[in-house]
């Protein structure tokens, strides 16, 4: 069996080399031709499948991406070739839920918000938004969910409407690019919605570019709006709008679900359905090959309290400004978007961690953070 994986999955090697002949390629380089022979190709989302990519190729049995989103899979043309859209749905939830609560913090301090003053708008609630919800109930942070598709599907959590979440101090974007049909999210925030948005709220967009009309978002910071986003996603990445990057309060090169583990979860996900598919005991995991962080423990900062306390133990793990100072920095050098991404450095999850809260009041928020106890 040969099995092809683009050089971006973490793990890939340990995870295959037994299953196949394994092979390596970068969605660089990737074209019909190299995976002409595939039975199995694995991706993430900067390879797109398509008739383009996989004409050629007669006898591919299984293809997967190690990513959430599958918005670059032709999902038509894998049907038409009798295939499945094989994902790695929820793989960095909690990546990007930590991602969304480091902007938090950082945009809280910015414009002098006490965060349990304040609503969030979570728009999607699928595995992304039900993991950033638990993390804000851990805060003690209020909020409300929008996803018409788990309403419809009788999901029992409130739901609100787009109407209440255009009201919340902070709107959180969580949904897949779906473009056309009852459920759109291609230009959700078009210019009327846009034009909505008040100076005083907090756009975080951590999902797809496409979410949200990035040339009528840049029109209105030109036309003087100063509004607070926060954008990870852009449209037409990796040749994003050079323009609208100084208007945006924290830019990244879409690194929200890059923790180690969200990576290596996606392809930890893939290997057993690969395993499942073609009847191989799934033998390996991911705890084979997980680095121990270094540090493991974190001491709380006990000469603060509250908000500051907890804004400081989340910073001192991922720390976003960081990130969007050296997006901001460089992103004008050709072929810096991916570059970025490319070389993004380690970070670790909450749970990887244990914190000694010592004498802390308030330590069981922090374990229900997703901190480990020491
Ligand atoms: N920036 C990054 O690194 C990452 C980005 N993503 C993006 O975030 C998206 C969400 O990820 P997950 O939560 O894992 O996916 P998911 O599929 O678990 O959840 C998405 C939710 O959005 C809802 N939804 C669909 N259309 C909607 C609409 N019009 N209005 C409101 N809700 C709607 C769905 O019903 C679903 O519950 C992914 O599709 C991907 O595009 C995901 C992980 C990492
Ligand atoms: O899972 C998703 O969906 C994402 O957006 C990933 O975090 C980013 O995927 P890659 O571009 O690294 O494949």
């Amino acid at each position: 069996m040969k099995i092809y994986y683009e050089d971006s999955l973490p793990y890939a090697a340990e995870f295959f080399a037994e299953l196949g002949d394994s092979q390596v390629f970068s969605h660089k380089d990737v074209n019909a031709e190299l995976v002409a022979d595939a039975d199995v190709l694995l991706v993430r989302s900067t390879t797109k499948v398509n008739a383009e990519l996989l004409d050629a190729n007669k006898g591919i049995q299984y293809v997967g991406t190690a990513t959430a989103g599958t918005n670059h899979l032709d999902k038509a043309y894998l049907q038409s070739r009798g295939l499945g859209i094989h994902s790695a749905a929820g793989c960095n939830a909690v990546a990007v839920a930590e991602y969304v609560l480091s902007a938090l913090f950082v945009m809280a301090e910015k414009l002098d918000w006490q965060l349990t003053d304040k609503t969030v708008g979570i728009v999607g609630a699928g595995h992304v938004g039900t993991r950033l919800s638990e993390k804000l109930t851990a805060l003690g942070i209020q909020y409300c969910l929008c996803d018409p598709p788990l309403a419809d599907a009788g999901d029992s959590r409130d739901f609100v409407t787009m109407d209440t979440i255009m009201q919340c101090d902070i709107i959180s974007l969580h949904v897949p690019l779906v473009e056309g049909g009852q459920h759109n999210t291609a230009h959700m925030f078009d210019a009327s919605r846009i034009a909505q948005l008040r100076e005083d709220q907090l756009l975080i967009n951590a999902c797809r570019g496409e979410v949200i009309d990035n040339k009528a978002l840049l029109a209105s910071f030109v036309a003087g709006r100063e509004l607070n986003i926060v954008l990870d996603v852009w449209e037409n990445e990796p040749d994003i709008d050079q323009l609208l990057v100084p208007y945006i309060a924290l830019a990244t090169a879409h690194i929200a679900g890059h923790t180690v583990e969200g990576k290596a979860r996606g392809t930890e996900m893939l290997y057993q359905q690969v395993c499942k598919q073609f009847g191989f005991d799934a033998t390996k995991q991911l705890s084979d090959y997980l680095p121990s962080p270094q540090p493991s423990c974190i001491n709380l900062d006990e000469t603060l309290d509250g908000q500051a306390l907890l804004s400081a133990l989340v910073l001192s793990v991922y720390d976003i400004r960081k990130d969007s100072a050296l997006f901001k920095s460089t992103i004008a050098q050709p072929d810096q978007f991916r570059y970025i991404r490319k070389n993004y450095s380690i970070r670790r999850e909450f749970a990887a961690l244990s914190v000694n809260t010592g004498n802390y009041l308030g330590s069981e928020a922090i374990y229900a953070l997703g901190f480990n106890r020491k």
